[in-house]
């Protein structure tokens, strides 16, 4: 997000205000990974929110610190100097991605597929180990917007509403609240910030891939007026020619599958000539409007 001026009256409709939404939530699923029921709590957590959090991941918070220092540094930078890192490749991320966020991924994925009776352990996280798997890191940054968040009482929006394509997505982010969720009843609540946890959310691929058992997470994150927020995000895909199509082995018997069968590349391709809060699924579902 960048604001080149400060707003008044007439220009304020570039900006995308919400309602102020005073809930802070308290529900949402934490999941310590070295419980033995962790694999039902994740499973649960993905069918009710598509969300959760977890602890005890063993990623040191000296790392996270030093992590966090870097990104900090990176956006004190200019743009000219910023550029100097090269083009972002993809052009809204980075394909080099530590091998400890990849692998606390498909950990998770793999008790998933556990719980699931998928069959084999890696079926879910062989996807984001292949070698040419489509998963991106990403690093956002959310100013303080004093002014803004004064105009008319409205939160103002450092990321608007939208789902994540891919299969889940991994987020760090630094002390700062922002994040939102949708529940189920369409309430937007607030993620309460924990910097020494990650966040996983399900994405597209994976509701897709559950026949709707999982939910794709709507999510937003509102400006804060008095703390900035950095927040760095692993996107876990598959190759671009998976197919992303339910799993047999998630279906009841005489199941029909809910969306049309698509490789991910097209998927993708689709996503791109969207906006960031369409709901991109409903170009695939199988009985749209019946
Ligand atoms: C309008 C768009 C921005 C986005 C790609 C898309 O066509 C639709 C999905 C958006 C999204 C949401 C999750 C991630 O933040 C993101 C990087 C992604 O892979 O899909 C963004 C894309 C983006 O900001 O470029
Ligand atoms: O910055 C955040 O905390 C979340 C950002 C996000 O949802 C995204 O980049 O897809
Ligand atoms: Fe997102």
């Amino acid at each position: 997000m960048v604001v080149l001026s400060l707003p008044n009256h007439d220009n304020l409709g570039q900006f995308k205000t919400c309602k102020p939404t005073p809930n802070i939530f308290t529900g949402i699923p934490i999941i310590d990974i070295s419980d033995p029921n962790a694999k039902h709590l994740i499973i649960e957590a993905c069918k009710e929110f598509g969300f959760f959090k977890v602890v005890n991941h063993g990623v040191s918070m000296e790392f996270l610190s030093l992590l966090e220092d870097e990104a900090v540094k990176f956006f004190k930078l200019t743009q000219q100097e910023k550029e100097k890192s090269g083009p972002p490749n993809p052009f809204y991320g980075n394909k080099k991605i530590g091998s400890n966020v990849r692998e606390m991924a498909c950990e998770v994925l793999e008790m998933i597929a556990d719980g699931l009776n998928i069959g084999a352990k890696d079926v879910l996280s062989g996807l984001l180990r292949d070698e040419k798997s489509d998963s991106c890191f990403r690093l956002n940054h959310y100013p303080t917007c004093p002014e803004l968040q004064a105009l008319n009482g409205r939160n103002l929006i450092g990321f608007g509403e939208h789902t994540d394509p891919h299969i889940i997505s991994v987020v760090r982010s630094n002390n700062t609240s922002g994040l939102q969720i949708c529940l189920k009843d369409g309430t937007w609540v607030s993620v309460p910030p924990d910097h020494s946890s990650f966040f996983f959310n399900v994405g597209d691929a994976f509701q897709v891939m559950t026949n709707g058992r999982f939910r794709s997470v709507k999510h937003r994150v509102l400006a804060d007026n008095l703390k900035s927020r950095i927040s760095m995000i692993y996107f876990g895909g598959p190759t671009l020619s998976t197919k992303i199509t339910a799993l047999k082995s998630v279906m009841e018997e005489g199941e029909k599958s809910l969306y049309k069968e698509f490789t991910w590349c097209e998927y993708k391709k689709s996503a791109y000539k969207t906006r960031l809060g369409d709901n991109r699924l409903a170009l695939f579902e199988k009985f749209a409007g019946q």
